[in-house]
């Protein structure tokens, strides 16, 4: 017995899934004269032929040459499905500096790791559930020094952890809608800029603190009967380093050290209390991790750990703790239960409500304006237009304003909602609209360099760089679309004038979402890029062909960039040269010449 450690897994779905992940030895260690101590035996296994007890077993056990894929598939992809059906999930990497966390949970452009897994299967998933609308928004933090910081705005420091119905949750973080992979990635590009990291002995870019990126997932369903939304989070998270505070060398670091070991010390304690399943105080509050995670370990979700380690004799020690904090986390049970938002919280249920009622108060424009005007209003305009065709025609240009911008709200909303294309429930979608769209997508390809023709994919796999991994910015849009099809439709007469403005203001747009995506992965290159470089310093040949790739990557992008901003500035010219000005024009004469005639109706009905 003191020999085997190997948990009884055939309770797994109850309890945290537990992987262990090998990376190879390093230049570095190897040149040290490092040699191999633990090690994969089978899929279940790792074994140390120096220590007692000698093996230990978990779900799963990955060798030094695995891709990532494969751990995202069975370490991560359940969360995700779980999470996308209303289930709560948490995946984090674990293990001592130099792992190999970062390249599990973020990995580069050759080679994804999970985050970017998961943010691309999120939108295939979504792609293959016609029958419901998601909303998606994404928040991404660091805890260093046991202090919470917004990595997505910079202004957000030193954020409070609250605690409500749904659980606990960081005050004021900032939340931000996305509406395809490369968007999402885009904010963690802009994320990682903000984030503390700082060389130590053994890794030039160490991690000095937790991250924990969030994609919030809402649902619900299309059909008419309105059953209630889903909502669940997905936490992703790279933690720090968890060897000991003797190896740092200077007094920050030190003192960062012990920062991080408080909250992995109180993580492990946490884990070791939930493991004996006795019902005592759990120190939830002695760190702000395990008071992030509370409602996640404490049973609601399903939870993953991956345990990232190095096979180097100089770390056996440390290795050895992690694989004893892995062997009680597969202990802690775990009850998942799906989450139903009630109406008042839900964001999708907020929007559809307010497109709703920003549709009716539309329509009442319209009507107030083209048909059933009251008497009332009818004296009222009529005075006005005994002052003067000069005011009349104000009033008019200022309610044609008003009504444009409703209509602009409508269609910004309507756009953050996602939806499949494949979708069989048909919804007031107007063909022109499509044709439209269409024929956005034909053109861009024309002018962009790259002939992609890929939509946000149902396949998931087998994609091996980052950039295939992210479909084209142009076809992610035109491969979810947004869900209620075109404000237009509530239209009465008059319809014709407007359906012009839609569509350009529709173009122009969906240009400019397009241009901010790809800004955003550009920036997400560029960091990555930096990166490179630095790394070549270590290793000159192995990075040169990477870089040259992602240096030909981005000046491809840049170029699609300005391509984009060019036809910004044209089709903005255009269409208030063309569309909204005649059209204006034309209207006001109609509407002024109807108004003549409800007068002179008026005056003869009052017999003067
Ligand atoms: N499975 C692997 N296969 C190949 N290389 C790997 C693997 N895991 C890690 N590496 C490499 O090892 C180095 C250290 O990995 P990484 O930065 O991910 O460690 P870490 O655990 O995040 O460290 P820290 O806690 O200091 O941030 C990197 O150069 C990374 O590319």
């Amino acid at each position: 017995a003191d020999e085997l450690v190997i948990e009884d897994t055939s309770r797994s779905g109850d309890s945290i899934s537990v992987t262990i992940r090998f990376r190879p030895l390093s230049e570095r260690e190897i040149q040290r004269g490092d040699e191999i101590t633990w090690y994969p035996d089978g899929d279940r296994l790792v074994r140390c032929d120096y220590v007692q007890p000698s093996a230990y077993g978990y779900d799963r056990v990955f060798g030094p040459s695995t891709a990532t894929e494969a751990v995202y598939d069975v370490a991560a992809r359940p969360v995700v499905k779980g999470a996308m059906e209303g289930i709560n999930g948490t995946v984090f990497a674990y293990g001592v500096t130099s792992s190999g966390k970062t390249h599990t949970m973020h990995g580069d452009q050759n080679c994804p790791g999970i985050i970017p897994l998961a943010i691309k299967d999120v939108f295939s998933l979504i792609q293959e559930t016609p029958g419901r609308e998601f909303l998606l928004r994404v928040s991404y933090l660091e805890i260093y020094n046991e202090v919470i910081n917004d990595l997505l705005d910079p202004t957000g420091q030193n954020l409070r952890v609250r605690e409500d119905a749904q659980g606990t949750y960081v005050e004021g973080i900032k939340e931000e809608v996305v509406l395809s992979p490369g968007h999402a990635l885009s904010f963690i590009a802009a994320g990682e800029e903000h984030r503390h990291v700082g060389s130590n002995n053994f890794n030039l870019f160490s991690s000095r603190s937790h991250t924990i990126f969030t994609m919030m997932i809402e649902s619900s369903d299309r059909g008419d009967e309105y059953d209630g939304a889903m909502y669940s989070q997905l936490n992703l998270i790279d933690l720090a380093g968890s060897e000991s505070s003797k190896t740092e060398t200077t007094g920050l670091r030190r003192r960062e050290g012990s920062y991080i070991n408080k909250s992995l010390l109180t993580l492990g304690t946490v884990i070791g209390k939930l493991s004996e399943g006795r019902a005592t105080h759990i120190p939830y509050r002695d760190s702000k991790l395990t008071r992030l995670l509370q409602s996640s370990l404490s049973g609601h979700g399903h939870v993953s750990l991956i345990c990232t380690i190095t096979p180097a004799s100089s770390n056996m020690e440390e290795t050895h703790n992690t694989l004893k904090f892995a062997s009680r986390a597969k202990r802690v049970e775990i009850y998942a239960s799906r989450n139903r938002l009630v109406d008042e919280k839900s964001l999708i249920k907020k929007y559809q409500r307010e497109i709703s009622s920003l549709k009716q108060e539309l329509d009442e424009f319209r009507r107030g304006m083209l048909g059933g005007a009251s008497q009332e209003e009818i004296m009222i305009l009529r005075q006005q237009l005994e002052e003067g065709q000069v005011k009349m025609q104000s009033r008019l240009e200022e309610e044609e304003d008003a009504k444009a911008a409703l209509m602009s709200r409508i269609q910004r909303l309507t756009k953050l909602i996602l939806v499949s294309t494949k979708t069989n429930i048909p919804v007031l979608t107007d063909s022109s609209r499509l044709q439209h769209q269409n024929s956005v997508s034909e053109e861009d390809k024309l002018s962009s360099s790259q002939d992609s023709t890929t939509v946000v994919q149902n396949d998931s796999t087998s994609k091996d760089t980052l950039s295939s991994a992210l479909p084209d910015p142009l076809d992610e849009i035109n491969g979810l679309r947004s869900a209620s099809g075109d404000p237009s439709s509530v239209t009465g007469s008059g319809q014709d004038s407007m359906q012009v403005g839609i569509t350009e203001s529709d173009h122009l747009d969906l240009l400019i979402e397009q241009v901010k995506m790809l800004a955003g992965e550009i920036a997400f290159g560029t960091s990555s890029l930096k990166r490179l470089i630095e790394q070549s310093i270590e290793d000159p040949e192995g990075t040169k062909n990477q870089i040259e790739n992602l240096e030909h990557e981005i000046q491809q992008k840049r170029r699609h960039l300005r391509a984009l901003e060019q036809k910004i500035m044209e089709s903005g010219e255009a269409s208030v040269a063309n569309a909204s000005m005649v059209d204006m024009q034309q209207t006001i004469t109609k509407l002024t010449a109807q108004c003549n005639e409800k007068a002179f109706d008026l005056e003869v009905k009052i017999g003067r």
